[in-house]
């Protein structure tokens, strides 16, 4: 029996686009920790020299050949080593996706990806062409020929070959041809954004295909937020025959995070008769996780210097609050005390290091408190039970908490135009412009606290108000990011509940406790979210299945009514009335501020889910579910 073994890693890398000295500095540090390892082949993320994220840039073909040029100067630090590092190649007008290998210090071929990702929220075809199977061609570039193309290598008489991402994600995936050409190992180096429960799905396309092509499987993704809105869970699996050798812990707070493995090839492998799966995965710790890394990257790739919060106590404004805290919680985690504040460039050394001295809990306080400024705005509608909350939960995590009313400034605004229009306004006639204006004088003040401190404002709004605008243009939805507008209401209310009884979150038991309000119209009438619109789950629910599942309004109203969620009437009065909302705010989805990818779906124009500012609104589809 022929036995070779070969030392292998793979690596996530926090990179950042068109960021070249954060870019190359993450490869040379994973090149650096492999060969003291003494690794053989060394695996890196997709594209991660320019970045996966730059959209039209790619089309620029000055993009490639800083690529290029910067793939020259990494090929100089490859010396003993393997390393396949990913970047766009620029031929014939053309731009391909590809992995290069580089084998000490010199270029063996570029292997390019075949299979583009173009749904939910990749749109690859736009930049790329995809490669044919099979086909390798000879290109010059810089005075010297390479390979391009279907490529299968070979180390020490192992033979490998890649998979880029999306061409593990069909059916007809480069392994299966690889499979009868004596390949034993396979890379694929991943941009696979982060989704609830994704890493399962992943977990399998790996261990699964190690076994159904008796090979070694090494995967590496992305990992951060890398541009905005699409966070990387880094995940770095290696497998072989149906047994997983290595995975890490997903979202961390490095910048590289690498997983080292000798690995085993023989003439007659054993390969597992049963996959040991994942065991089921918990998603608000995920959730939690996730939202809170996105926060850190952003703020720091974005060279602010922490967040401001309107924070009404309510549970979507608290969730912000909260992800901030577990932000500083989870990043000292990752990185100690001193690591988490020298990467937010925010601190001089002497400042870190006095926090450094407090306890582990002073010093969690303190961060916060620097990173995190609240404030209750109340008007004469609000209540004490909001305002306790958001005092409560504010001061247990240690955030800076103002309070002040805007009565004065509604007031004046009011009696401006009651004075133009030489009429009062009531709640009668005006409900909506008495509400709105209210959600409207709350942006000026904490917009100036957010340039003062040069801080992030976060705007709170969930993936259920973004459906139906239940919202305020420029009101509560003013603000430099959107957190949690790819989150639905429900979740986010159980997740609250989760966070106080596993996470500690005291400060949490107050809004555990209360309905959702916007707090706008007079106390009297207990004005509800659900009273305005219709209970949370139902509208969650409609909205997958409008979207997510891509099924019509009748189709819909088919599946619910087979629930007996409700009386058809009722049915129908909701399913119309979260069409016509949903058609009517498209334009205020477009002006959300960035929001994260954080569940399987989301409504961003930018992002998930495209849809007309302009339409018919489902009328037509609406009178035919009525009739
Ligand atoms: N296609 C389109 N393109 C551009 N603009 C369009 C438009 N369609 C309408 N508009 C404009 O939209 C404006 C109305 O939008 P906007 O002023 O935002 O207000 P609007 O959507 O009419 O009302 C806001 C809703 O959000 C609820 N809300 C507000 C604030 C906070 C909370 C909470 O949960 O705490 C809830 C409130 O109860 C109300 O139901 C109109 O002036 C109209 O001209
Ligand atoms: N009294 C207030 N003080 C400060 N900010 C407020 C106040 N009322 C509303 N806001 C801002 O407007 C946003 C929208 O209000 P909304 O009621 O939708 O959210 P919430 O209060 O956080 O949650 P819930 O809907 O569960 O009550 C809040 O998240 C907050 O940022």
């Amino acid at each position: 029996m022929k036995e070779t073994r070969l030392q292998l890693a793979a690596a996530a890398l926090n990179q950042t686009p068109m960021d070249w000295d954060n870019n190359l500095q993450n490869i040379k540090q994973a090149i650096t920790e492999a060969i003291t390892n003494k690794t053989d082949i060394l695996l890196l993320p997709e594209l991660c020299i320019t970045g996966y994220g730059c959209e039209d840039m790619f089309l620029s073909p000055w993009l490639s050949e800083v690529a290029f040029e910067k793939l020259l100067q990494v090929k100089e630090w490859c010396e003993g080593i393997t390393v396949a590092v990913s970047l766009p190649v620029f031929l014939d007008r053309k731009v391909y996706n590809t992995a290069c290998v580089i084998k000490n210090k010199e270029i063996l071929g570029f292997t390019a990806k075949q299979f583009l990702a173009n749904d939910g929220i990749h749109y690859e075809p736009r930049w790329f062409t995809p490669w044919p199977a099979n086909e390798v061609q000879e290109f010059e570039m810089m005075g010297e020929t390479y390979q391009i193309g279907d490529i299968i290598y070979e180390e020490q008489g192992v033979k490998y070959a890649f998979e880029i991402c999306e061409d593990a994600w069909r059916p007809n995936r480069p392994a299966e041809r690889h499979m009868p050409k004596g390949v034993q190992l396979i890379l694929n180096p991943s941009a696979s954004h982060f989704a609830l429960s994704k890493t399962d799905v992943r977990y399998r396309l790996v261990v699964d295909a190690s076994k159904k092509y008796q090979c070694a499987y090494m995967y590496a993704n992305l990992l951060g937020n890398e541009a905005g809105r699409v966070i990387y869970d880094g995940e770095v699996l290696i497998a072989q025959n149906g047994k997983l050798i290595r995975r890490n812990e997903l979202l961390c707070f490095k910048n590289v995070d690498m997983e080292c493995a000798e690995v085993c090839f023989s003439d007659s492998p054993e390969i597992a008769e049963v996959i040991e799966y994942l065991p089921p995965i918990d998603e608000n710790k995920e959730l939690i996780a996730a939202l809170s890394l996105a926060l850190f990257d952003y703020m720091r790739k974005s060279r602010s210097r922490g967040f401001v919060l309107s924070l009404s106590g309510g549970a979507d404004s608290s969730l912000c609050a909260v992800a901030v805290a577990e932000m500083v919680r989870r990043g000292i985690e990752s990185l100690g005390l001193m690591g988490f504040t020298a990467k937010l460039q925010m601190f001089s050394v002497r400042d870190a290091a006095a926090i450094d001295n407090l306890t582990a809990e002073q010093a969690q306080k303190e961060l916060v408190n620097r990173l995190l400024t609240c404030a209750y705005q109340g008007t004469v509608n609000s209540s004490d039970d909001t305002f306790n909350s958001a005092k409560g939960l504010a001061e247990s995590i240690g955030a800076r908490f103002y309070n002040w009313t805007i009565d004065d400034e509604v007031r004046g605004y009011t009696s401006k135009i009651e004075a133009a229009l030489e009429r009062p306004l009531t709640w009668e006639q005006d409900d909506i412009t008495l509400q709105n204006i209210q959600a409207r004088v709350r942006a000026p003040g904490i917009w100036m606290l957010a340039n003062i401190e040069n801080a992030l404002l976060m705007a709170t709004s969930n993936r259920s108000e973004a459906s139906v605008g239940y919202a305020t243009m420029d009101g509560d939805t003013a603000g430099s990011i959107s957190p949690i507008a790819g989150i639905d209401k429900a979740f986010i209310r159980q997740f609250l509940i989760w966070a106080q009884q596993e996470l500690g979150y005291e400060g949490l038991q107050y809004v555990n406790n209360l309905q959702p309000t916007a707090e706008l119209r007079p106390a009297k009438e207990a004005q509800t979210d659900e009273k305005d619109l219709m209970p949370y789950p139902v509208l969650n629910q409609i909205e997958r299945l409008a979207f997510h599942d891509r099924y019509s309004p009748k189709e819909v109203f088919d599946i619910l009514s087979e629930q007996n969620l409700a009386e058809p009437e009722q049915l129908q009065a909701w399913l119309t009335k979260f069409y016509s909302l949903w058609s009517r705010n498209q334009w205020k989805r477009e002006r959300y501020a960035p929001s994260f990818h954080l569940d399987d779906y989301n409504v961003d124009p930018r992002s998930w889910l495209r849809f007309p500012i302009l339409s018919g609104g489902f009328r037509e589809e609406l009178a035919k579910m009525n009739s």
